[in-house]
């Protein structure tokens, strides 16, 4: 594992007991995996390094369940310390007795390396779980965690629960506020987002990495997990879209007809049937903006003459913010 190369990276450091979901979730979340398919993932049994670039560069570890970070000849401090978020996975499914146990040590062993690191837990695989048992398991886990970590005297330190499922759109919800934890220009763009909302009839929107779906930044109205979910689908059908007309252009260059014009920047609108318009449009470093827009009493074609205009000035003060920053991802993803 080579830490210099990821020392300026964002680092999300995936843990947890054998079986638990990991590879699962790296494999839905980032490759577009089926969840079905993950039933045949063989078990990890070395560390595993992704590399996603959005509006940071980011990390994605998975460390295998059986391995030993604390054998000796394991550099697990210099691992720890180059990690922005420490991800530990529960399979809420199986018996967890074990796993708060060993996510108690590894809390103690990360925050005395690194005591800025993020600690978040994913109580994962909910979806076998009926509602209220779902409220019981994260209530005693909560509980159990807080009783480990007090006995380690680590009362202090801040953990995060998610309830999560590579089965609905949870997984993406949850890691969407891990990844958005690393990003530094965080309130920055919640702030130019703020300003699109109030001047363009905007409910809701949100900047998604378009291969992810994860979303990166949001206004700073609270997140209903339904608009998310249909947010994250328009993005799927927008591009599905986009992609068939790419097919064309191919075909149009080859016949040498399209010059050297680059290519079309991706934008979808459409009517909801409850009277909501969903808009989408590319923006710079594999990223979209997708917002509910409720044009009320006013007409539709003037309602998104102004989103577009305003669109502009936004995706241009994204352009001048990350002009400088660094993009390392060879795959320019
Ligand atoms: N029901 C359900 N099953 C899941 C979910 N996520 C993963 N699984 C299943 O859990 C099993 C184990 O998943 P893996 O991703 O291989 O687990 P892992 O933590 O990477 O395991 P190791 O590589 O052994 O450390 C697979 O059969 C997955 O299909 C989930 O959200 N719900």
């Amino acid at each position: 594992m080579n830490s210099e190369e990821n020392s300026d990276k964002a680092t999300i450091l995936l843990m947890g007991l054998r079986r638990g979901g990991k590879s699962s979730i790296c494999k839905v979340v980032f490759h577009n995996m089926q969840p079905l398919d993950t039933l045949y993932l063989e078990s990890t049994s070395n560390p595993t390094m992704e590399h996603f670039s959005t509006l940071i560069d980011l990390a994605v570890m998975e460390l295998p369940g059986q391995l030993n970070y604390f054998e000796p000849n394991y550099d697990s401090e210099r691992l720890f310390k180059s990690v922005g978020a420490l991800v530990y996975v529960i399979d809420s499914q199986d018996e967890y007795m074990n796993a708060l146990t060993n996510f108690a040590i590894i809390v103690e062993y990360a925050y005395k390396v690194n005591p800025d690191i993020n600690i978040e837990v994913l109580i994962h695989k909910v979806d076998g779980l009926s509602e209220d048992f779902k409220v019981d398991t994260q209530r005693d886990i909560m509980q159990r965690t807080g009783e480990e970590l007090l006995e380690l005297g680590l009362d202090g330190v801040q953990v995060s629960f998610y309830l999560t499922s590579i089965f609905d759109h949870s997984i993406y919800e949850a890691f969407s506020r891990i990844v958005q934890k690393l990003v530094p220009e965080l309130p920055f763009l919640e702030n130019m987002l703020d300003n699109l909302v109030q001047h363009s009839k905007i409910e809701k929107c949100f900047l998604f990495d378009i291969n992810s779906k994860i979303y990166v930044s949001t206004d700073s109205s609270p997140v209903d997990i339904v608009t998310y979910e249909t947010c994250a689908e328009f993005v799927d059908v927008t591009i599905d879209l986009h992609d068939l007309y790419k097919i064309q252009g191919k075909e149009d260059a080859l016949a040498g007809s399209t010059g050297n014009k680059p290519p079309p920047e991706v934008k979808g609108v459409s009517a909801l049937n409850n009277g909501v318009v969903i808009y989408l449009r590319q923006m710079i470093r594999g990223l979209a903006l997708v917002a509910l827009i409720r044009p009320d009493d006013t007409d539709v074609e003037s309602c998104l003459t102004v989103v577009d205009y305003n669109v502009d000035i936004f995706k241009k003060g994204l352009e001048q913010v990350w002009a400088h920053a660094r993009i390392t991802s060879p795959e320019g993803k």
